[in-house]
Protein backbone atom coordinates (compact mmCIF):
# COMPACT_ATOMS: atom_id res chain seq x y z
CA UNK A 1 0.00 0.00 0.00
CA UNK A 2 1.25 3.43 -0.76
CA UNK A 3 1.31 6.13 1.82
CA UNK A 4 -1.26 8.83 1.82
CA UNK A 5 0.50 11.69 2.42
CA UNK A 6 -2.58 13.85 3.45
CA UNK A 7 -2.46 12.43 6.66
CA UNK A 8 -1.20 13.91 9.60
CA UNK A 9 -0.10 10.19 10.84
CA UNK A 10 -0.16 7.49 8.52
CA UNK A 11 1.06 3.95 9.58
CA UNK A 12 1.37 1.09 7.06
CA UNK A 13 1.76 -2.51 7.78
CA UNK A 14 3.12 -2.17 11.19
CA UNK A 15 3.97 -5.27 13.13
CA UNK A 16 5.51 -5.68 16.75
CA UNK A 17 6.83 -8.87 17.76
CA UNK A 18 7.49 -9.44 21.47
CA UNK A 19 8.97 -13.31 21.38
CA UNK A 20 7.35 -14.27 18.74
CA UNK A 21 3.85 -12.71 19.71
CA UNK A 22 2.61 -10.11 17.78
CA UNK A 23 1.00 -7.36 19.90
CA UNK A 24 0.36 -4.97 16.29
CA UNK A 25 0.26 -7.37 13.46
CA UNK A 26 0.01 -5.90 9.85
CA UNK A 27 -1.42 -2.45 10.98
CA UNK A 28 -3.13 0.28 8.84
CA UNK A 29 -3.73 3.33 10.71
CA UNK A 30 -4.31 6.44 9.13
CA UNK A 31 -5.33 9.86 11.20
CA UNK A 32 -6.41 13.38 9.84
CA UNK A 33 -4.38 16.76 10.23
CA UNK A 34 -7.00 18.35 13.91
CA UNK A 35 -8.63 15.10 14.30
CA UNK A 36 -10.19 14.03 17.52
CA UNK A 37 -9.65 9.69 17.13
CA UNK A 38 -10.47 6.93 20.02
CA UNK A 39 -9.05 3.71 20.43
CA UNK A 40 -11.02 1.12 22.09
CA UNK A 41 -10.70 -2.40 22.34
CA UNK A 42 -10.46 -5.40 24.69
CA UNK A 43 -7.76 -5.74 27.39
CA UNK A 44 -3.95 -7.06 25.58
CA UNK A 45 -5.56 -5.26 22.07
CA UNK A 46 -2.28 -3.68 21.39
CA UNK A 47 -3.34 -0.08 22.24
CA UNK A 48 -0.58 0.95 24.63
CA UNK A 49 1.87 -0.72 22.15
CA UNK A 50 0.52 1.24 19.16
CA UNK A 51 0.97 4.45 21.33
CA UNK A 52 4.52 3.41 22.62
CA UNK A 53 5.43 2.50 18.45
CA UNK A 54 4.29 5.76 17.31
CA UNK A 55 6.15 7.77 20.34
CA UNK A 56 9.62 5.52 19.66
CA UNK A 57 9.20 4.02 23.17
CA UNK A 58 8.84 0.40 21.21
CA UNK A 59 10.69 -0.03 17.94
CA UNK A 60 8.42 -2.34 15.37
CA UNK A 61 9.74 -5.64 13.92
CA UNK A 62 8.07 -4.22 10.13
CA UNK A 63 6.29 -1.25 8.73
CA UNK A 64 6.29 2.47 8.84
CA UNK A 65 5.03 5.08 10.77
CA UNK A 66 5.06 8.55 8.91
CA UNK A 67 4.41 12.15 10.75
CA UNK A 68 3.91 14.70 8.18
CA UNK A 69 5.83 12.50 5.31
CA UNK A 70 8.66 11.71 7.96
CA UNK A 71 9.71 8.30 8.97
CA UNK A 72 9.10 7.92 12.36
CA UNK A 73 10.58 4.25 13.42
CA UNK A 74 14.20 4.93 12.94
CA UNK A 75 14.18 8.30 14.86
CA UNK A 76 14.84 8.28 19.07
CA UNK A 77 12.09 9.47 21.26
CA UNK A 78 13.07 12.80 22.20
CA UNK A 79 13.53 13.60 17.69
CA UNK A 80 9.79 12.28 17.94
CA UNK A 81 9.18 14.92 20.63
CA UNK A 82 10.85 17.52 18.64
CA UNK A 83 8.76 16.15 15.14
CA UNK A 84 5.66 17.54 17.03
CA UNK A 85 4.25 13.69 18.89
CA UNK A 86 3.47 14.32 22.96
CA UNK A 87 2.44 11.16 24.86
CA UNK A 88 0.51 11.84 28.27
CA UNK A 89 1.19 8.42 29.96
CA UNK A 90 -1.25 7.39 32.70
CA UNK A 91 0.49 8.19 35.43
CA UNK A 92 1.33 11.69 35.60
CA UNK A 93 4.74 12.84 35.67
CA UNK A 94 4.63 16.51 36.65
CA UNK A 95 6.92 17.76 39.92
CA UNK A 96 4.62 17.98 42.77
CA UNK A 97 7.03 20.68 44.86
CA UNK A 98 6.89 23.13 41.68
CA UNK A 99 3.60 25.57 41.48
CA UNK A 100 1.59 24.80 37.87
CA UNK A 101 3.09 27.69 36.96
CA UNK A 102 6.81 26.67 37.11
CA UNK A 103 5.05 23.22 35.30
CA UNK A 104 4.18 24.42 32.84
CA UNK A 105 7.63 27.02 32.60
CA UNK A 106 9.74 23.58 32.09
CA UNK A 107 7.77 22.32 29.44
CA UNK A 108 8.44 25.12 27.55
CA UNK A 109 10.79 24.53 24.96
CA UNK A 110 13.97 26.92 24.98
CA UNK A 111 15.33 28.77 22.09
CA UNK A 112 12.89 28.24 19.63
CA UNK A 113 12.15 30.28 17.27
CA UNK A 114 13.34 34.19 17.17
CA UNK A 115 12.97 34.79 20.86
CA UNK A 116 15.66 32.60 21.81
CA UNK A 117 17.79 35.88 21.56
CA UNK A 118 15.49 38.16 22.99
CA UNK A 119 15.29 37.96 27.14
CA UNK A 120 12.42 40.36 27.15
CA UNK A 121 10.31 39.36 24.27
CA UNK A 122 10.63 35.37 25.20
CA UNK A 123 9.43 35.88 28.81
CA UNK A 124 6.81 37.90 27.41
CA UNK A 125 6.13 35.31 25.15
CA UNK A 126 6.27 32.52 27.91
CA UNK A 127 3.82 34.21 30.30
CA UNK A 128 0.77 34.81 27.54
CA UNK A 129 1.37 30.66 27.01
CA UNK A 130 1.66 29.83 30.71
CA UNK A 131 -1.92 32.20 31.02
CA UNK A 132 -3.22 31.05 28.06
CA UNK A 133 -2.35 26.80 28.60
CA UNK A 134 -3.89 27.38 31.98
CA UNK A 135 -6.90 28.46 31.00
CA UNK A 136 -7.53 25.79 28.30
CA UNK A 137 -6.72 22.85 31.36
CA UNK A 138 -9.09 24.67 33.69
CA UNK A 139 -6.08 25.63 35.67
CA UNK A 140 -5.96 29.76 35.59
CA UNK A 141 -7.21 29.75 39.18
CA UNK A 142 -4.44 27.67 40.65
CA UNK A 143 -1.29 29.18 38.96
CA UNK A 144 0.56 29.50 41.89
CA UNK A 145 -0.68 26.32 43.86
CA UNK A 146 1.82 23.53 44.15
CA UNK A 147 1.02 20.93 41.99
CA UNK A 148 1.51 17.85 44.79
CA UNK A 149 -1.89 19.73 46.19
CA UNK A 150 -3.88 19.38 43.26
CA UNK A 151 -6.58 17.19 43.12
CA UNK A 152 -5.88 13.86 40.83
CA UNK A 153 -8.32 15.28 37.88
CA UNK A 154 -6.33 18.53 38.16
CA UNK A 155 -2.84 16.82 37.91
CA UNK A 156 -3.62 15.19 35.14
CA UNK A 157 -4.79 18.25 33.52
CA UNK A 158 -1.81 20.04 34.49
CA UNK A 159 0.42 16.77 32.25
CA UNK A 160 -1.57 17.67 29.38
CA UNK A 161 -1.12 21.55 29.87
CA UNK A 162 2.53 20.73 30.39
CA UNK A 163 2.19 18.44 26.81
CA UNK A 164 0.28 21.53 25.19
CA UNK A 165 2.90 24.07 25.67
CA UNK A 166 5.09 22.41 23.43
CA UNK A 167 2.42 23.31 21.15
CA UNK A 168 2.52 19.20 19.50
CA UNK A 169 0.34 18.31 16.18
CA UNK A 170 -0.48 15.24 17.52
CA UNK A 171 -1.53 14.35 21.18
CA UNK A 172 -1.63 10.79 22.70
CA UNK A 173 -3.23 10.27 25.92
CA UNK A 174 -3.78 6.78 27.14
CA UNK A 175 -6.76 6.41 29.90
CA UNK A 176 -7.04 10.17 30.55
CA UNK A 177 -10.27 10.11 32.88
CA UNK A 178 -9.29 7.16 35.06
CA UNK A 179 -9.59 7.48 38.98
CA UNK A 180 -11.41 10.84 38.17
CA UNK A 181 -14.43 11.91 39.52
CA UNK A 182 -17.81 12.00 37.52
CA UNK A 183 -17.36 16.15 36.95
CA UNK A 184 -13.93 15.60 36.20
CA UNK A 185 -14.64 13.47 33.27
CA UNK A 186 -17.54 15.27 31.99
CA UNK A 187 -14.70 18.56 32.43
CA UNK A 188 -12.03 16.49 30.51
CA UNK A 189 -14.53 15.69 27.52
CA UNK A 190 -15.24 19.61 27.03
CA UNK A 191 -11.51 19.86 27.32
CA UNK A 192 -10.63 17.46 24.85
CA UNK A 193 -13.76 18.69 22.83
CA UNK A 194 -11.85 21.87 22.91
CA UNK A 195 -8.48 20.22 21.37
CA UNK A 196 -9.41 19.10 18.52
CA UNK A 197 -9.40 21.27 15.40
CA UNK A 198 -6.37 22.81 16.98
CA UNK A 199 -4.29 19.21 17.36
CA UNK A 200 -5.01 15.74 16.44
CA UNK A 201 -5.79 13.55 19.74
CA UNK A 202 -5.40 10.30 19.91
CA UNK A 203 -6.92 8.61 22.85
CA UNK A 204 -7.47 5.34 24.49
CA UNK A 205 -10.23 4.44 26.64
CA UNK A 206 -12.60 2.10 28.04
CA UNK A 207 -15.54 4.48 29.70
CA UNK A 208 -17.72 3.84 26.75
CA UNK A 209 -20.09 6.93 28.25
CA UNK A 210 -16.94 9.11 27.72
CA UNK A 211 -16.15 7.56 24.46
CA UNK A 212 -19.86 8.61 23.46
CA UNK A 213 -19.19 12.20 24.66
CA UNK A 214 -15.43 12.63 22.97
CA UNK A 215 -15.70 9.71 20.14
CA UNK A 216 -16.52 11.27 16.64
CA UNK A 217 -14.57 8.45 14.90
CA UNK A 218 -14.06 5.36 16.78
CA UNK A 219 -11.11 2.38 15.88
CA UNK A 220 -11.61 -0.75 17.46
CA UNK A 221 -8.28 -2.75 18.12
CA UNK A 222 -8.56 -6.46 18.59
CA UNK A 223 -5.61 -8.48 18.33
CA UNK A 224 -2.88 -6.29 16.80
CA UNK A 225 -5.40 -5.30 13.92
CA UNK A 226 -8.27 -3.12 13.53
CA UNK A 227 -11.31 -4.60 14.14
CA UNK A 228 -13.88 -1.80 12.96
CA UNK A 229 -13.76 2.07 12.65
CA UNK A 230 -16.31 4.20 11.83
CA UNK A 231 -18.56 6.92 14.18
CA UNK A 232 -19.72 5.20 17.46
CA UNK A 233 -23.16 4.33 16.14
CA UNK A 234 -21.27 2.36 13.57
CA UNK A 235 -19.52 0.56 15.55
CA UNK A 236 -21.69 0.10 18.52
CA UNK A 237 -24.05 -1.95 15.89
CA UNK A 238 -21.23 -4.00 14.64
CA UNK A 239 -21.84 -7.70 15.97
CA UNK A 240 -17.94 -8.34 16.02
CA UNK A 241 -17.59 -5.63 18.43
CA UNK A 242 -20.36 -6.78 20.65
CA UNK A 243 -19.09 -10.63 20.29
CA UNK A 244 -15.58 -9.39 21.68
CA UNK A 245 -15.80 -6.14 23.51
CA UNK A 246 -19.03 -4.47 24.07
CA UNK A 247 -20.65 -7.83 25.27
CA UNK A 248 -18.70 -8.60 27.81
N1 LIG B 1 7.33 -5.05 26.18
C1 LIG B 1 6.54 -6.12 26.05
N2 LIG B 1 7.03 -7.37 26.13
C2 LIG B 1 6.24 -8.44 25.98
N3 LIG B 1 4.90 -8.38 25.76
C3 LIG B 1 4.36 -7.16 25.68
C4 LIG B 1 5.13 -5.96 25.84
N4 LIG B 1 4.31 -4.89 25.70
C5 LIG B 1 3.06 -5.40 25.50
N5 LIG B 1 3.10 -6.75 25.49
C6 LIG B 1 1.95 -7.64 25.26
O1 LIG B 1 1.29 -7.17 24.10
C7 LIG B 1 -0.12 -7.30 24.23
C8 LIG B 1 -0.79 -5.97 24.02
O2 LIG B 1 -0.60 -5.17 25.16
P1 LIG B 1 -1.14 -3.67 25.29
O3 LIG B 1 -0.72 -3.17 26.63
O4 LIG B 1 -0.74 -2.91 24.11
O5 LIG B 1 -2.71 -3.89 25.27
P2 LIG B 1 -3.86 -2.84 25.54
O6 LIG B 1 -4.81 -2.96 24.40
O7 LIG B 1 -3.29 -1.50 25.81
O8 LIG B 1 -4.55 -3.46 26.84
P3 LIG B 1 -5.18 -2.73 28.14
O9 LIG B 1 -6.53 -2.27 27.72
O10 LIG B 1 -5.23 -3.84 29.12
O11 LIG B 1 -4.25 -1.62 28.54
C9 LIG B 1 -0.37 -7.90 25.61
O12 LIG B 1 -0.54 -9.30 25.46
C10 LIG B 1 0.90 -7.57 26.35
O13 LIG B 1 1.16 -8.53 27.36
Amino acid sequence: MSSNTDFLLSVEDLTVSFDGFKAIDGLNFYVDEKELRVVIGPNGAGKTTLLDLICGKTKPTDGSIKFRGRELTKLPEHRIVWEGVGRKFQTPSIYDSLTVRENLEVSYPRGRGVWGALAFKRDQALNDKILEIAGVVLLDDALDTEAGLLSHGQKQWLEIGMLLMQDPALLMLDEPIAGMSARERELTAELLNRLAGKHSIIVIEHDMNFVKQIGRKVTVLHQGAILAEGDMETVQADQRVIDVYLGH
